[in-house]
């Protein structure tokens, strides 16, 4: 089937092809019932049950299809649209450096920004965009770095982290011979591209730093680098273009999600206390918005049921039986809407 051809009408939905954040998606969906068959190689997949159509792209590339319309919907880490961003404002800039545009229409357009709206933090591929350097230089802070050469693939990110390093130790030093990169579009910073493995350009001499992802930091560690900066803070998003095809079928998309990832955070606690008692143990798990309480068939007794975060729940188990409630239950929770 020509499934180009049987786009119109549907919501398009990016997704990441593949690397970290691919599975987590993919269970995402799931959880939501969004139904679709994945042809192999292909990377769209109408999907069964909704009039959508998915569309695998690499992670890096889904906020610039989502920010620039022709996607509705997107998947990614936050460090992607942020470094999408960066590219935006840059471009603007070049343009006005070049006469293009006027610095009125730069920053007009600037604060438009990408064009992708964050709708949602979806709670997974948390990780860090550092500033690293090799563990036994001659490096130790981020100002020791302005001139040299530094590896990365977030090449925006790090040209604005370097461009305000450089315009800070600029104006600290009051210098006239150096004028501020801001003024003058040029970065003392060497900034090298690299589209993998960038831990291992410090190593093979190619640069004197990197901006790279950190999470567990075991290739850091491997690497024999250490951090001395943190530029992006990211997790997965959920994004939507300014202008949606279908506004509605959107809020649909995230209202599900939304309860597929409240449904994991949460477990449902149910037990059963002396009324006397209730007070003490509603103070240690008092629920998402509030407990339901109903009465035991047994005089003076009320059953309670609780959502508790699924990382409390242990040390919620303990007091709630040291104040006294018995018959505790932990239950999963399939899926939630709120
Ligand atoms: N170690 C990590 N832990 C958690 N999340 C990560 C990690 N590395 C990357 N991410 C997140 O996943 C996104 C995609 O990174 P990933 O390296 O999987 O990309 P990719 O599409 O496979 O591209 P590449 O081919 O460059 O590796 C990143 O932008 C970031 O938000
Ligand atoms: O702190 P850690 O848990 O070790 O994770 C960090 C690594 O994960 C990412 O790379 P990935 O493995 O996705 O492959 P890549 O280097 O090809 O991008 C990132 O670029 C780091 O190299």
């Amino acid at each position: 089937m020509d499934l180009v051809n049987h786009l119109e009408g549907r919501l398009l939905f990016a997704v990441p092809k593949k690397g970290r954040l691919n599975q987590a998606t993919l269970n995402l969906l799931e959880g939501a019932d969004i139904q679709f068959r994945r042809e192999n190689r292909l990377d769209i997949a109408l999907v069964k049950n909704l009039p959508i159509a998915l569309i695998f792209l690499p992670a890096a590339d889904i906020p610039t299809f989502v920010g620039e319309g022709q996607v509705d919907l997107g998947i990614t880490g936050l460090d992607q649209v942020k470094e999408h961003d960066a590219g935006v404002q840059a471009l603007h800039r070049a343009r006005r450096f070049s006469g293009e545009i006027t610095p009125e229409e730069e920053s007009e357009h600037s604060s438009r920004g990408s064009g992708c709206e964050v709708i949602l933090d979806l709670g997974f591929g948390g990780c860090k965009l550092q500033v690293q350097v090799p563990e036994k230089g001659t490096y130790s802070t981020p100002k020791d770095l302005i001139g040299k050469n530094i590896g990365t693939s977030f090449v925006h990110l790090a040209q604005r982290y370097f461009a305000n390093l450089e315009l800070e130790a600029d104006t600290a030093q009051d210098s006239t011979d150096a004028p501020p990169a801001k003024f003058t579009n040029k970065l003392r910073t060497t900034i090298i591209e690299l589209s993998g493995s960038v831990e291992a350009a410090c190593a093979l001499g190619v640069a004197d730093g990197i901006v790279d992802l950190v999470e567990s930091g075991e290739t850091m560690k491997a690497a024999g680098l250490k951090p001395i900066d943190t530029v992006v803070e990211s997790s997965a998003i959920l994004i939507k273009s300014r202008k949606p095809s279908d506004p509605e079928l959107v809020d649909l998309i995230a209202s599900r999600i939304r309860g597929v990832i409240t449904a994991q955070r949460y477990v449902l606690c149910q037990y059963n206390v002396e009324r006397s008692l209730l007070a003490a143990a509603v103070k240690i798990a008092p629920g998402k918005r509030a407990p339901t309480i109903t009465t035991l068939d047994e005089e003076g007794w009320v059953a309670v049921s609780v959502m508790v975060e699924k990382k409390k729940i242990a040390p919620i188990m303990d007091q709630l039986t040291k104040v006294g409630a018995s018959d505790i239950l932990v239950l999963d929770i399939a899926n939630t809407r709120s």
